[in-house]
């Protein structure tokens, strides 16, 4: 299956673009992966702006990764970034992938300074807990006046702040993606300071080694005459070749065993917490696993339907509503890589007001994997209203 080993040099770590559409995220990730090719060719391989975000239904030979997702090496780390959307549209994929995330690079333009998607997206690392974040002031080659450089700074620090992150401490670092891919030496070096901005600022994250192995699927993938493979980030414990697995969620639970371990086409003797991992699941039909489900130890996740929470609906200001909900709000519920509609009970409460905070009982259409304190997102329309977190398990 697969040709080498996933060698554990340099701790490993989760990053991924965000910002707004157009702010350049796709080009800065091809200029990182250029630049870091450039300093250590052994390690690093050159992805192009067009071999970036593409994820194919079938691979053909060995477990390959969701593409969307590239690899690279500096000194002390061996980083997965992901390629975020930038469309409100995809801001459902964004929830997922940065839910997965240690730290993410916030793009944002120097000729625009913050956008919508900047704050909503700003919003979205909160709420789902991406613990760090690094902004690239990215297309600062269109702006002559470092006056003006400064004042967008200054902007970006304020939104920041504005949600929970120290705006103050948090590395802004002036660069071009576009002219350090065409090999601008003054912006080829800008580029290595924003990596070394994320090496030092953001610390090597503690995984949940300890707990029973959990995978979110992200994706599944035939591979021809092997079977089914099903990747995703690991979000706790770890998993041996061999091992038996559940995947819960989403329909009857399935057990079987994995026979296939692959970090990056590279095989893997276990997959721990924090890695990107592809699981090759014996006798699994493609259609019988999907998006959403969960790959976990037997007997260490149940699928539930009704469970209690914590809500926040945000406030108008925060993104959310302009109006109240009542008992017959029907929104989608987003959990880990999965969306289920659901309906809600609120008991004595009449009215849910934006900006309120509130106990409430939720009945999803379908069951989800859940344990007590896994958070979620509510979104109506195209756009996240509120944030909760579960705190009692019901059916
Ligand atoms: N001048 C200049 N243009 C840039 C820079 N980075 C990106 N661009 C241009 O900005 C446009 C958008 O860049 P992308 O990298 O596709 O932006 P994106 O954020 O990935 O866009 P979406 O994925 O659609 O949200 C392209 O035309 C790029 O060539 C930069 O540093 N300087
Ligand atoms: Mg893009």
């Amino acid at each position: 299956m697969a040709k080498s080993q996933f060698v554990r040099t340099k701790p490993h770590l989760n990053i991924g673009t965000m910002g707004h559409v157009d702010h350049g995220k796709t080009t800065l990730t091809a200029a990182i992966t250029k630049v870091l090719a450039e300093r250590d060719p052994s390690v690093n391989q050159f992805v192009a702006f067009d071999g970036i975000d593409r994820a194919p239904e079938e691979a053909q030979r060995g477990i390959t990764i969701n593409v969307s997702h590239v690899e690279y090496e500096t000194a002390t780390r061996h980083y997965a970034h992901v390629d975020m959307p930038g469309h409100a549209d995809y801001v459902k994929n964004m929830i997922t992938g940065a839910a997965q995330v240690d730290a993410a690079i916030l793009v944002v333009s120097a000729q625009d300074g913050a956008m919508p998607q900047t704050r909503e997206h700003v919003l979205l690392a909160q709420r789902v807990g991406v613990p760090y974040l690094v902004v690239a002031l990215n297309k600062a080659d269109t702006v002559e006046d470092p006056e003006l450089l400064d004042l967008v700074e200054l902007e970006v620090r304020e939104l920041l702040s504005d949600y929970g992150f120290p705006g103050d401490d948090v590395p802004v670092v002036r660069v071009s993606g576009l002219k350090a891919l065409e090999g601008d030496p003054t912006w080829t070096a800008a580029i290595g300071d924003l990596l070394d901005a994320i090496d030092g600022y953001v610390p090597v994250p503690v995984r949940e080694v300890d707990q029973p192995f959990l995978m979110p699927i992200e994706n599944v993938v035939t591979i021809s005459g092997r079977g089914t493979v099903v990747t995703g980030a690991v979000e706790r414990g770890s998993l041996k070749l061999g091992d038996r697995v559940e995947v819960v969620g989403l329909g009857p639970t399935l057990t079987t065993t994995a026979i296939g371990l692959e970090m990056f086409g590279k095989s893997l003797e276990s997959a721990e917490a924090g890695d990107n991992a592809a699981v090759l699941l014996r006798g699994v039909k493609r259609d019988e696993v999907r998006r959403g489900q969960v790959v976990t130890l037997p007997g260490s996740v149940q699928p539930h339907r009704k469970f209690r929470a914590t809500l926040h609906a945000l406030s108008t200001a925060e993104g959310g509503r302009h109006t109240p909900f009542a008992a017959d709000y029907r929104p989608q519920f987003y959990f880990r890589t999965t969306d289920v509609p659901g309906g809600i009970d609120l008991g004595e409460i009449a009215l849910v007001m934006p900006g309120d905070t509130v106990e409430l009982g939720v009945e999803l259409e379908r069951p989800v994997a859940m344990n007590i304190g896994l958070g979620f997102a509510v979104r109506e329309g195209g756009r996240t209203v509120a944030a909760g977190t579960v705190t009692e398990l019901l059916d």
